[in-house]
């Protein structure tokens, strides 16, 4: 789920030390597998949960910066970097050899852009087009009262309706943008989308917020199709306990018809494809394929359903665009101020942020928006770079979150991302699921051969994805008070 910047001393960081960034590792390529690794850096895991968060705020405020919203002059696309497609479906055949054969593929997508889409991934299409549908329904057809009801406020687990003003923007990425835009303010005309506003006033401010609005749930064992083990518990270790505001909340059945055993059907598949992929994770990284399966029998699996409101064409925008791309016969200005404008109208939907869990699967509806910060390389001019995700129909996009990445010790990267609106973007929908392993496990390093010396000491993965959640509820808390002041 999507973090916001603590206001914090820097601690150190596990993850900046020299081993975590695959440098050291020796690593493998396509169909091999870990070699052995050593490191003269010592284990540093001596931080607190909190202390964890707080580095990882920090990580993701210098990663943002120089950050580049549009690609230098005269770099052919295929220079950039790109989110890869893999074809899982021989993973399904049968056979250890084609198992391996993917996890390879996967595992060089973790090495590097954290991000991947996959395709035959057994989801059926079916399911896929009904939850997209709940999403509109729950945004459009459902009494504004009715969604208020199920306000994620009445919730200790963050449960429920979340509306667009519950959330800010990371202000770091906004400052980012702007220095950036600066920079580059000559360059191509592939108007990548830009988040460049720094806001003065009060009012400003209020456009800090971001622009989706969400549906959240978790993990049941009535949605799990292997009814589960018996013993889910909830991020803090506790049972499921609704007099708690613990469990989901639903929408009456009368107010929207079909909408839960949607829910439950999509969530099932995706469910059960998670597990399949955490069996191509651990073989990815030279791990028996088994060797997580009982940190998966009652998962943490925290899913949502957002929505972005679509924004309002420019006019003329489209005489522009054909006059940036015909640079004889354009009137400087007239562009430029046109871009500006394009720019500050550019509304930011998710600001941002990397994910808490183990990985993320993500559905989305056909209007493009998410946007990854690939890191530093030659095309880029050694900086980190904005680029959109690929819209590839009947995909789900896969991406490496933060506890897997520390479980990895760094080597499986957690890669930046945020949702965009474009002036003239039409409505968006996706449908993130949080895969997380059973929030009771007890997660010990992996071996020393496959990731180099842990830096970081066990504990549960509840622990950490609860005190991730709450750091975001408590920068929220702050926001508001510091708005409440400039008012
Ligand atoms: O809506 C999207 O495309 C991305 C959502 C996301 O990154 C998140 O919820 O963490
Ligand atoms: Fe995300």
């Amino acid at each position: 789920m999507a973090t916001s910047t603590m206001t914090s001393q820097p601690v150190p960081d596990p993850l900046s030390a020299p081993n975590s960034n695959n440098t050291s590792l020796n690593l493998p390529h396509s169909n091999s597998m870990p070699t052995s690794t050593s490191t003269s850096t010592p284990p540093n895991k001596t931080l607190s949960v909190l202390e964890e968060v707080e580095a990882a705020q920090d990580r993701l405020r210098s990663r943002l910066a120089g950050a580049l919203t549009s690609p230098p002059p005269n770099i052919p696309h295929d220079a950039l970097p790109s989110v890869p497609l893999i074809d899982i479906g021989p993973s399904f055949d049968g056979t250890l050899e084609s198992r391996k054969k993917v996890a390879s593929q996967i595992r060089d997508a973790c090495l590097t852009t954290g991000f991947f889409q996959i395709s035959n991934h057994g989801v059926t299409p079916g399911a896929m087009a009904s939850v997209l549908k709940q999403a509109e329904r729950f945004f459009h057809d459902l009494a504004e009262p009715k969604r208020q009801a199920l306000h994620i406020k009445h919730s200790t687990l963050f449960r429920g309706y979340e509306p667009h003003d519950s959330t800010y923007v990371n202000p770091d990425d906004q400052n980012n943008s702007n220095d950036n835009n600066n920079n580059n303010s000559n360059s191509s005309s592939d108007n990548s989308s830009s988040s460049s506003n720094t806001y003065d006033t009060a009012e400003q401010q209020q456009q800090q917020q971001e622009t989706k609005e969400g549906f959240n749930w978790g993990y049941e064992e009535a949605l799990d199709p292997t009814g589960g083990d018996g013993r889910y518990v909830e991020l803090d270790g506790s049972k499921p306990d609704p007099a708690r505001g613990h469990g989901n909340v639903w929408p009456a059945e009368e107010d929207l018809p079909g909408f839960k055993a949607a829910i439950a059907e999509y969530y099932g598949q995706v469910l059960q494809l998670a597990r399949h992929l955490f069996r191509l994770f651990a073989l990815s990284l030279g791990l028996e394929e088994r060797y997580f399966d009982e940190l998966m029998t009652h998962p943490g699996g925290i899913a949502r359903l957002l929505y972005y409101a679509g924004q309002p064409v420019i006019e003329d925008e489209k005489t522009d665009r054909g006059m940036n791309d015909a640079t004889t016969t354009t009137n400087t200005t007239t562009v430029t101020a046109k871009k500006e404008e394009q720019e500050h109208t550019t509304k930011l939907g998710l600001g941002a942020h990397t994910d808490y869990e183990c990985f993320t699967l993500l559905l989305s509806s056909a209007n493009p928006g998410l946007e990854i910060l690939f890191p530093p390389s030659p095309g880029t001019a050694g900086n980190p770079i904005w680029r959109p995700c690929p819209v590839r129909p009947g995909t789900l996009t896969v991406n490496v979150a933060d506890f897997l990445m520390r479980w990895t010790n760094g080597l499986y990267k957690s890669t930046i991302h945020r949702v965009v609106s474009k002036p003239g973007a039409g409505e968006r929908y996706s449908v993130p699921f949080f895969f997380s392993i059973n929030y009771d496990g007890e997660v010990a390093p992996l071996p020393e051969w496959c990731v180099g010396e842990s830096h970081f000491r066990p504990l549960k993965a509840g622990e950490y994805v609860l005190e991730r959640l709450r750091a975001t509820q408590i920068l929220e808390d702050q926001e508001k008070e510091e708005q409440n002041r400039t008012k």
